[in-house]
């Protein structure tokens, strides 16, 4: 691979309905795509996952625009890869900002498998044809609001609720959710929103034969989420707190979770994704792919990860139009019974619509080599 053109293009979309969570309400994204044209004509994408403020982690959507224009789309341009993993390795020196890395990562791999002619989850070593697919539900106003969504879910033939909870709606809500559907496979979102003096309110949760509980504790710790752990009958999932390799192996030899979720950009990718899924795979601890209310590229990469065999469990890859009046692919992604089909077209599989992506472009710029 010989990157010779890159595009930068920062994109704003209306989310459908609002979603919200334990640090914020959101009604839109803006978040940057990149697009990558090699030396013989093909093309890969990728999306970033963050936001527009620094709620769920460090980086926005204005951090990934310096990182990428002013370090990392300079270090590829003109550069030769075998290999995505030769890019993780020349980027290795920029700490953290691994949403910025994966949104070129996921573009580079995107074009590897182009360049072999091959799907891009073949590449990554995955061999599902479908997978399954749950919902992640915002916080409602009502729980009235609450039950109806999820009726509708259920009646779609979603795999897995997910319902967020936050200080003042937790317990409650779930013993009204468990009232209505007592045996649905349920879970709950705490996107870091307690400490362990709330040990006593996480121990009511025992009751509701929950999935997992995600992220009750600090967005950083796996320490408290340790001591939790051994005090808590339901399983804890981590999601902020995994944000790398050596993250996991910690948390799982400190026994801070029984299940892990991957998102591609908050670990930098798909190569880091793998590695964490390899792990996971050895020490039995199941994994899913969540979310970061993605348009079409980040969808499309999610889809493709979640292939492989260790993701045991439902992720929050919904339909686009679940999210989006429309998606910036074709086709959009869809979702018959819970069920998506891996697309069989060469990298991502999904074709982006360059006039949607004109669309919703609010900014763009080309880096050329020189
Ligand atoms: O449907 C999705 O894309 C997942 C929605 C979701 O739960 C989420 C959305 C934004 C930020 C963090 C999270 C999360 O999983 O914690
Ligand atoms: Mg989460």
């Amino acid at each position: 691979m010989q990157p010779k053109k890159i595009t930068l293009r920062k994109l704003q979309m209306k989310l459908k309905q609002p979603f919200t969570t334990s640090f914020g309400t959101q009604t839109e994204k803006e978040f940057c795509i990149l697009e990558v044209e090699d030396k013989n004509g093909n093309i890969g994408w990728g999306e970033s996952g963050a936001l527009t403020f620094p709620g769920y982690n460090e980086e926005t959507t204005i951090t990934n625009q310096h990182i990428l224009e002013d370090f990392l789309i300079p270090s590829i341009l003109g550069n030769s890869y075998d290999h995505p993993d030769q890019f993780n390795q020349q980027i290795s020196y920029i700490r953290r900002n691994r949403m910025a890395k994966s949104t070129v990562e996921t573009a580079i791999w995107d074009l590897y498998a182009k360049n072999n002619g091959v799907p891009l989850y073949k590449v990554l070593g995955g061999e599902k044809k479908d997978i399954k697919v749950g919902v992640s539900i915002g916080i409602k106003d009502s729980i009235k609001e609450l039950l109806e969504t999820i009726e509708e879910k259920m009646d779609k033939g979603f795999h897995k609720i997910k319902v967020k909870i936050k200080p003042g709606k937790d317990v409650e809500v779930i013993r009204e959710i468990r009232k209505v559907f007592p045996d649905i496979p349920l879970m709950a979102d705490a996107n870091s929103a307690y400490t362990l003096k709330d040990i006593d309110l996480l121990k009511q949760l025992d009751q509701f034969n929950l999935l997992m509980i995600e992220q009750p504790l600090e967005h950083d710790d796996i320490i408290h989420h340790s001591k939790l752990q051994k005090q808590i009958e339901t399983p804890i999932c981590l999601d902020e707190s995994i944000c790398s390799y050596e993250d996991a192996k910690n948390a799982i030899e400190l026994g801070s979770c029984k299940i892990i979720n991957i998102k591609i950009g908050r670990v930098g990718g798909h190569s880091e994704s793998i590695k964490i899924h390899n792990l996971c795979k050895e020490h039995n601890i199941p994994v899913w792919c969540g979310g970061m209310l993605e348009a079409g590229i980040g969808r499309a990469h999610n889809i493709a990860i979640t292939s492989l065999s260790q993701f045991l469990i439902p992720g929050d890859t919904g339909p686009s139009q679940q999210y989006w009046h429309e998606d910036i692919i074709q086709p959009e992604v869809e979702v018959k019974n819970g069920i998506v089909q891996l697309p069989s077209g060469n990298g991502i599989g999904y074709t982006v619509d360059k006039e949607k992506v004109k669309k919703y472009t609010v900014y763009e710029k080309q880096f050329t080599v020189s």
